[in-house]
């Protein structure tokens, strides 16, 4: 792979147009040559504004020869036709979360990938390039603390749109925490429980929120999951671990304490973009370098079809109101 890596982006949305900003601004090393989205003026005016290609289709983007790299950052219905077309052209592929909104087209993922024999796809779950939890994975690698024994985490927003439904708290919200616990523990979720507590007021009647989930893993780790997605006051994420000999937990974004007039403050951050915008920096620069070393770092295919099943496990549980089992295929072998 040469030195800068042409990177052509399918769906110019939101998170498209600031991973592109990325891509072109801060990440050495990565050129976005190509885009595209449903939305033909908004991805020729995204072009027009870095020099770059708008291609009618995300298929034209795969087959561009320009293009040695993709970025998903398409709607989530649309993720699993662009990946598996990325996988067929032989392209390294960048998702972002979900991998695929149905665990059956995850795991249709997994395996053309292991048909092509090499890694091409990697997730982005970018909790895993958050500086707070990559230190707590290290105290908990480090095995001073003992084992872990209960996580707690906390995952909240300002507030959602109308068209944010109460599966959504699981599907597009826990699914960060339930990737980071796989994470941070190395061990697979096994069941899943949702329960409900009295809905708050300041929303939609539609919404069953906050919602309180509660995970085990293989080894027997229980880890309970505040989401509230309309607390009003900020974008607080929290995780504690609990292990045999002390505990860790993530540390809050850094922040100046005021005093004054009798008080005393500290700002609460006001979304993800701010609170993980180093993260997704982290994320992409790692990306490319493993791109540019032609061998994949960062979360899976595994990874995204393994939160697909334990999301879908979850959202039976919020209906159902019972225990539900987390069940995965086999893992196939790690490949190159
Ligand atoms: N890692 C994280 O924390 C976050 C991840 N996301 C994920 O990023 C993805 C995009 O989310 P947003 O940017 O917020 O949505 P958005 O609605 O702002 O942007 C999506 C774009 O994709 C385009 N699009 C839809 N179907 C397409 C298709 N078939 N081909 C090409 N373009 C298509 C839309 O026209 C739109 O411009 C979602 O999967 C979402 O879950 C979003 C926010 C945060
Ligand atoms: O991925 C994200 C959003 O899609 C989701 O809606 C938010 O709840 C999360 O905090 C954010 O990280």
């Amino acid at each position: 792979m040469g030195v800068t890596v042409s990177v052509g982006v399918i769906g110019t949305g939101m998170i498209g147009q600031d991973h592109i900003r990325r891509l072109t601004e801060v990440v050495p090393g990565a050129s976005v040559v190509a885009v595209s989205d449903v939305d033909a003026a908004r991805a020729a005016g995204v072009a027009s504004g870095i020099g770059a290609r708008a291609l009618p289709s995300g298929h034209d983007v795969i087959a561009d020869p320009a293009v040695a790299a993709v970025v998903v950052t398409s709607w989530g219905p649309t993720h699993a036709e662009y990946v598996l077309a990325a996988i067929a052209a032989g392209k390294y592929v960048f998702c972002e979360k979900p991998l695929a909104t149905t665990a059956e087209d995850c795991l249709r993922i997994v395996e053309a990938e292991q048909a092509a024999g090499r890694r091409l796809v990697q997730v982005g779950f970018m909790r895993r390039y958050d500086a707070g939890y990559r230190a707590m994975k290290q105290v908990l690698d480090g095995g001073r603390l003992g084992h872990p024994l209960l996580v707690h985490c906390v995952h909240r927003n300002v507030t959602v749109p109308e068209s944010y439904h109460s599966d959504m708290a699981v599907q597009d919200t826990a699914v960060h925490e339930i990737d980071a616990i796989r994470w941070l523990l190395g061990e697979e979720i096994v069941s899943a429980q949702v329960l409900r507590p009295r809905v708050t007021s300041r929303r939609f009647e539609h919404l069953q929120d906050p919602q309180f989930m509660l995970f085990e893993t293989a080894s027997g780790v229980r880890v309970d999951l505040e989401v509230f997605v309309n607390c009003q006051f900020g974008y607080d994420i929290q995780c504690e671990t609990v292990c045999e000999a002390g505990t860790v937990r993530l540390p809050d974004p850094a922040d100046v304490i005021v005093k004054a007039a009798g008080g005393q403050r500290t700002g609460v951050l006001q979304d993800w973009k701010q609170r993980f915008g180093a993260a997704f920096d982290a994320e992409f620069a790692e990306w490319i370098a493993s791109v540019r070393e032609g061998r994949l770092t960062g979360p899976s295919a595994w990874d995204g079809y393994a939160a697909a099943v334990i999301t879908d496990a979850a959202t039976e549980a919020l209906h159902s109101g019972g225990v539900v089992s987390v069940r995965l295929k086999d893992r196939p072998g790690e490949l190159p």
